[in-house]
């Protein structure tokens, strides 16, 4: 087997937790951001969160991280209400490497216990990037530490991977790879995922299903049915036309759609 699929199968043993946000408010300085949101995601679901720039998305991630508190309303996620084994990873758009740590260094933070070395390697084989393990950060191209910064979430064997536009500085092919990635990895690993997105064709490709954030609430759904790898064909289309109707109109007029 090789380290790769090793890794691949360990993780598989650690499924996806599920998360549950009912009646949830958050609120800066006196003006509400989220208003009485509920939202639930499976067992290794992957949910995309899209709205328009500043209506909270990135402040329901970090609710679901742990990062910040509601003011109301319960956010419930299962490595946080049961055994607390470090199961939730962040991504960011920018990768957050510590730049005098090596490559190999960097994903070994994320890696715990005797076998961390070995999950280090795995997680960075996982990547493609393997012969880049003695390289130093800042010799790397943007999807090269993007790359890295999964390959530390991956040696944590997450089980809710949280990614906050984590694709958003790349460029437009760097960035289909990384999709067809995170999709790789999400799909080998088991792991819950949410995915912050201003891109709605990459919200598309990704997730089982698509939640539109307007008015500090869910104001739309749709779950996906396309069959993946998701050819960019009609139906793909039409399904980011839609959403982004409804993402300029803050509203999706059918609620719940399965498309
Ligand atoms: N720590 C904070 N203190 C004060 N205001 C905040 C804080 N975090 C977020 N906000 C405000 O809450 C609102 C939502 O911000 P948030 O970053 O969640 O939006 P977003 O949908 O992720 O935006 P974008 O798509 O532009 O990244 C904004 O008006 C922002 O200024």
């Amino acid at each position: 087997m090789t380290d790769a699929a090793a890794q691949a199968k360990q993780t598989a043993e650690r499924p996806g937790v599920p998360i549950a946000l009912a009646g949830v408010w958050k609120s800066f300085d006196g003006h509400p951001v989220i208003q009485g949101l509920n939202l639930a995601a499976q067992p290794g679901e992957f949910l995309a969160i899209v709205g328009r720039s500043g209506c909270g998305k990135s402040t329901l991630l970090r609710l679901m991280a742990g990062l910040a508190q509601p003011d109301a309303g319960k956010v419930e996620v299962a490595w946080r209400t049961g055994a607390r084994d470090g199961g939730v990873r962040m991504m960011f758009q920018d990768a957050r490497l510590l730049p005098w740590k090596r490559v190999i260094d960097n994903v070994r933070l994320g890696a715990r216990g005797e076998d961390a070395d070995e999950a280090a390697r795995a997680a960075l084989a996982q990547v493609g990037l393997l012969e880049k393990a003695r390289a130093w950060p800042h010799t790397l191209s943007g999807g090269q530490r993007q790359r890295v910064a999964l390959a530390r979430a991956l040696a944590s064997r997450p089980r809710l991977l949280l990614l906050d536009e984590p694709l958003g500085a790349l460029d437009a092919l760097t960035r289909l790879e990384m999709q067809r990635l995170v999709e790789d990895v999400w799909r080998a690993h088991g792991f819950t995922a949410v995915l912050v997105t201003h891109d709605v064709a990459e919200a598309i490709a990704l997730a089982d299903r698509i939640v539109l954030m307007a008015g500090g609430t869910i104001a739309g759904e749709w779950t996906v049915r396309l069959p993946r790898p998701r050819p960019r064909d009609a139906a793909f289309y039409h399904l980011e036309q839609e959403i982004l109707s409804a993402i300029m109109d803050g509203t999706a007029a059918g609620g719940h759609r399965a498309v």
